[in-house]
């Protein structure tokens, strides 16, 4: 079994929102990206995968296993979302000793080197700490129980560029032992471009594509040309495109081939590009 996840046809449905047939997976090692503007079904699709909510249908399985079969599963998944879920009263030290009473494979001392690491004092109570100090701490804690997938919704974004760059090295050197994998909600698009190996893209519940970031990046290009040459183009060559006054912008899925076959200049393209053109162009 080579995929630490797999989520297939993944459904659910609330009053004027559907997700619909939502599908992808995650190899070992592997980071797998989770984009889509506000409302577009992320904490959703994460929801259900971690059956906080009920989906309506799909599958999903966590090294082949269903975590309503094997509920020891959850041992090998961290998870962390926006927002603290710990008693304020409490101190980090001490939610430390609750999560090693809790955790059976509990790392106490990789927590307190988190706790170093992150510049996260153990004995302040919670509710004294920022909020990038609070989401460290549940980053830290997630860490801190040996788990084999990362699940973060949202986790990097209260936290500042320098926070930042510290805790997207920790990931990667948590799946570079070829067997941690990690699924990251996020709409710091920079953050995914340094560390994601693969995006899915969701747009209004449903999935644009789920595809390697590599191809993404190195075979995706945004042509900005007048309403002439836009005409020229082929249905089939444009995957999205977006019009202001007489100038369009044209995302296309492989730049070479467009530029051969009408001698176009195509720029290359950053995450933020693709979001913006899928979700305001038509
Ligand atoms: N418990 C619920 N009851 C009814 N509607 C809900 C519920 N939870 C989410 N929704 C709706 O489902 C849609 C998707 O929400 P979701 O939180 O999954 O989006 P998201 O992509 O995570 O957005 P954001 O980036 O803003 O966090 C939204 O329209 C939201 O209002």
């Amino acid at each position: 079994m080579n995929s630490t996840l797999v989520v297939n046809q993944l459904s659910k449905s609330y009053p004027g929102f559907e997700l619909r047939n939502i599908s992808f997976e995650i190899p070992k090692g592997k980071i797998m990206g989770l984009v889509g503007e506000n409302g577009a079904g992320k904490s959703t699709t994460i929801n259900s995968i971690l059956n906080l909510i009920k989906a309506d249908s799909g599958t999903v399985t966590f090294w082949g296993q269903k975590l309503t079969e094997n509920k020891k599963l959850k041992e090998d998944i961290g998870v962390v979302f926006d927002g603290i879920n710990f008693y304020e009263t409490l101190t980090p030290k001490k939610v430390g000793n609750i999560a090693k009473a809790a955790y059976t494979k509990w790392d106490t001392a990789a927590y307190t080197g988190y706790l170093e690491r992150f510049n996260i004092p153990a004995d302040k109570e919670i509710k004294t700490l920022s909020k990038g100090t609070k989401m460290k701490l549940c980053i830290a804690v997630a860490l801190s129980h040996n788990p084999k997938l990362l699940i973060l919704d949202e986790a990097t974004s209260g936290l500042d560029p320098i926070v930042r760059y510290d805790i997207l090295e920790v990931f990667l050197e948590f799946v570079q032992n070829g067997e941690n994998s990690i699924l990251m909600s996020s709409h710091i698009t920079t953050d995914l471009e340094k560390v994601a190996d693969y995006i899915t893209f969701i747009h209004e519940g449903k999935l644009l594509f789920c595809k390697s970031k590599k191809e993404l990046l190195n075979q995706y290009g945004i042509i900005e040309c007048e309403t002439k040459d836009f005409n020229l183009l082929a249905k089939e060559d444009v995957l999205v495109s977006q019009n202001r006054v007489s100038s369009w912008k044209v995302l296309v899925a492989d730049r070479d081939k467009i530029k051969d076959k009408y001698g176009l200049k195509v720029k290359d393209i950053t995450l933020e590009d693709i979001l913006l053109l899928y979700v305001k162009g038509e």
